[in-house]
């Protein structure tokens, strides 16, 4: 049977990256959705704002909703310091099947955690299931209709502290307004948008920037 978008993305990897070479995926995977098949990667323009939010952060505990096909996961872990503890939720078997190979052609299995099942289920299994008491870093890039009842979970899970930053993508294309209404006009957060575009495209796109006052 035909094989599936995040399978040709694998074997693209798989084909024209080094093997434990991080810098060498990611651009393995923005050469394809450039030149083959466009796929809902944060890709390089968002993915450099990430890289930079990541870097100033430098997280001890990170959170990623949405894996995807590993992408961002490879640009965040390939950041981070060692011991770090960075999880990572997909619901999605097949993309989690795929995601663990092309984290692994990076080199970075040992430095995530992919998981799977919904948001909305794990979120509250964190503390219990992995030790985390806050975490210091999140990055969503789910589903749009998950990102306002996701971090209010986060709140009510005690899983948030004072300088929690919270970063999520695609708040304009396809867009996510009821969670921008929210983290711009809750006094508990201060917010700030990235302006880019979608992956690999030229139509407007941006990330927004939260920080948890506590
Ligand atoms: O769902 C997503 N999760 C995470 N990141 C995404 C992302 O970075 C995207 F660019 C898109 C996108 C945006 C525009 C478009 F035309 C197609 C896909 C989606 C998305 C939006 C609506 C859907 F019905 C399916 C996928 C997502
Ligand atoms: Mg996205």
């Amino acid at each position: 049977t035909r094989s599936t978008r995040p399978q040709r993305m694998l074997k693209a990897v798989q084909k024209n990256a080094t093997k434990g070479n991080p810098e060498s995926v990611i651009s393995a995977i923005d050469y394809f959705c450039k030149h083959s098949e466009w796929a809902m990667n944060v890709g390089d323009e968002k993915g450099s704002i990430l890289d930079s939010v990541v870097t100033e952060v430098n997280p001890s505990t990170v959170l990623e909703l949405g894996t995807y096909c590993g992408y961002s996961t490879v640009r965040i872990a390939r950041l981070l310091s060692p011991g770090t503890k960075f999880i990572t939720l997909e619901f999605n078997p097949a993309n989690v099947t795929v995601a663990r190979q092309i984290i692994a052609h990076a080199g970075l299995q040992d430095k995530v955690t992919v998981v799977e099942g919904s948001s909305g289920d794990l979120i509250p299994q964190m503390k219990e299931r992995f030790g985390i008491t806050t975490f210091d870093f999140i990055f969503l890039d789910h589903w749009k209709d998950r990102y306002l009842p996701d971090i209010k979970l986060f709140e009510e899970c005690g899983l948030l502290r004072k300088g929690s930053v919270l970063l999520a993508d695609n708040v304009i294309c396809p867009g996510a307004p009821e969670y921008l209404e929210y983290v711009r006009n809750s006094p508990r957060y201060e917010s700030r948008y990235y302006p880019a575009h979608l992956e690999y495209t030229t139509l407007e796109d941006g990330m927004e920037k939260s920080v948890f006052l506590g």
